[in-house]
C-alpha cells in the first residue's frame, strides 16, 4: 500500500476540486485501484443476475415484503420505487444541495468539522481519514434535527437562502423517516417478528420509536482522471440502513461475490431510492440480511450529487440477533451484543484493510460461510 500522509488531519482543509486540472498525489488511488481487480458490471448491460432487484412499495405487501427481503438477504441492497415520497421533496432536497456545494469555499469552510473529527459539518468524515489518500469528494454530515444549528455557521445572516436549504432537509428529514418506519415494518414482517406476536411487536416499537437519523450530502466533483481517483472507497454501511437519493449520473457500485465484480446501479429510474443493508442490521437478523460493500466511482463529464440518509439505533442501544420465530430450531446467535459507538470504535481501526468488523463482534459461524 503507498505510504504517503494524509492530506490534513481533520477533515476540514479545502481542496479545489473545480481548479483542478490533474488528480494530484494526495487524491491518485491508482496502486489501491489495481489491488482491486473485481471487474465492473456495466448497468445497461448487466444480465439477469445482476440486475439490481427492484423493490415496488405499491405491490401489496405481501409480494413487495417478499422481494425486499429476498433483495436484503442475496443483495444487501436494492432500488427502491413506488415508496410515496412526493416528487418535489426530492427534487427540493437535492436543489438545495446542489446550492450548498456550489457557494464560494469560505462559506463551506466556515462549516467545516471541528478539529478532533468532529462528527458533523463540512469536510472528510473522519472514518475515510484512516485511508491513505483522499477522495473525490465534497462532504457535509448533520443530524437533521440540527439542521436550523448547524447551517447557521454557513449562513450567519440567516436569511432567505439559509431558510429555503433548512425547510428543504427538513421535509426530506420527514419524508425520509416516515418511510424508514414503513420499510422496518416491512422487513419485519419478512423476519417472521411483526404484528401481534409480543416480544415481536414490541422490539419492533422500541426500535421503530428510538430510530436515530444523520444525513451526508456528497458531492462528487467531475474529475479529469477518473480512473486514477476515487469518490468513494469500498466500504459497508455501519447502522440499520440508509436511503440514498441519487442524482441521474451513475456512479453508486455494489460488490457481488463469487465471483467478486462491481455491479453499477442504474441511475435512470427517477426517484428511486437506493435502500442499502447497514452492519447493524446484519447483526440484527443474524446474518440473514447482508450489509453490502459498495463504493462511489466519479466520472469526466459531470458532478454527481448524492444525498444518503443513514437510520440506526440510539448510542445506548445494545443490538444483538433477534432470533425470528422462525429460525430453524437450535439456531444460535452469530453475533455479540454492540452499541453503535462500540462497534464505530471496532471498525476505525479496520477502515482501508479488506477486514469487515462483523468479524470482531462474531461468536459463532453463520450458516452460508464456507469454512
Ligand atoms: C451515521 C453515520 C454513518 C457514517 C458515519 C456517520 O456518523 C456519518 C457519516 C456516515 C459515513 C458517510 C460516508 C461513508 C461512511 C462509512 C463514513 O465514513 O461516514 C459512512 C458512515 C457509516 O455508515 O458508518
Ligand atoms: O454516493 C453514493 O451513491 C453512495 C454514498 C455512500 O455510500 C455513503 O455516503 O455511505
Ligand atoms: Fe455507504
Amino acid at each position: 500500500m503507498p505510504s504517503s500522509p494524509p492530506v490534513d488531519n481533520n477533515g476540514a482543509a479545502y481542496f479545489d476540486f473545480r481548479a483542478a486540472d490533474r488528480v494530484p498525489e494526495s487524491h491518485a488511488w491508482t496502486a489501491l485501484n489495481e489491488e482491486d481487480s473485481a471487474p465492473v458490471v456495466a448497468a445497461a448491460a448487466a444480465p439477469g443476475d445482476d440486475a439490481v432487484p427492484v423493490v415496488d412499495m405499491r405491490d401489496g405487501d405481501t409480494s413487495a415484503v417478499a422481494v425486499a427481503a429476498r433483495a436484503a438477504e442475496e443483495w444487501g441492497a436494492f432500488l427502491l420505487v413506488g415508496h410515496g415520497v412526493p416528487d418535489d421533496v426530492l427534487a427540493r432536497a437535492e436543489e438545495q444541495a446542489a446550492r450548498l456545494f456550489a457557494l464560494p469555499a469560505a462559506a463551506k469552510a466556515r462549516a467545516a468539522r471541528r478539529p478532533g473529527g468532529s462528527s458533523t459539518g463540512y469536510g472528510v468524515p473522519p472514518y475515510l481519514l484512516r485511508y491513505p489518500k483522499r477522495m473525490w469528494a465534497e462532504g457535509y454530515t448533520f443530524p437533521p434535527a440540527a439542521v436550523r444549528d448547524e447551517f447557521h455557521r454557513v449562513w450567519p445572516d440567516a436569511g432567505d437562502d439559509y431558510h429555503r436549504f433548512c425547510a428543504a432537509m427538513e421535509e426530506y428529514d420527514a419524508a425520509m423517516r416516515a418511510l424508514g418506519e414503513r420499510l422496518l415494518a416491512m422487513f419485519f414482517k419478512a423476519l417472521g417478528l411483526a404484528g401481534d406476536e409480543v416480544t415481536g411487536g414490541e422490539t419492533e416499537r422500541k426500535i421503530r420509536d428510538t430510530l436515530t437519523s444523520t444525513l451526508h450530502l456528497n458531492m462528487y466533483p467531475k474529475c479529469p482522471d477518473p480512473d486514477r481517483a476515487i469518490g468513494l472507497a469500498a466500504h459497508t454501511d455501519s447502522g440499520f440502513f440508509t436511503f440514498i437519493l441519487q442524482s441521474p449520473v451513475p456512479g453508486l457500485q455494489l460488490l457481488r461475490r463469487r465471483p467478486d465484480r462491481w455491479v453499477t446501479v442504474p441511475a435512470g429510474t427517477p426517484r428511486a431510492l437506493i435502500v442499502v443493508v447497514g452492519d447493524l442490521f446484519h447483526v440484527l437478523t443474524n446474518g440473514r440480511f447482508h450489509s453490502v460493500l459498495h463504493r462511489a466511482v466519479v466520472n469526466w463529464g459531470s458532478d454527481r450529487i448524492s444525498m444518503p440518509y443513514f437510520l440506526g439505533p440510539p448510542a445506548d442501544m445494545k443490538v444483538a440477533p433477534l432470533m425470528a420465530s422462525g429460525s430453524p430450531p437450535g439456531s444460535k446467535a452469530v453475533y455479540q451484543a454492540v452499541t453503535w459507538p462500540e462497534y464505530m470504535v471496532m471498525r476505525e481501526k479496520l477502515f482501508g484493510t479488506n477486514v469487515s468488523a462483523l468479524t470482531m463482534i462474531r461468536v459463532a459461524k453463520e450458516e452460508d460461510e464456507e469454512t
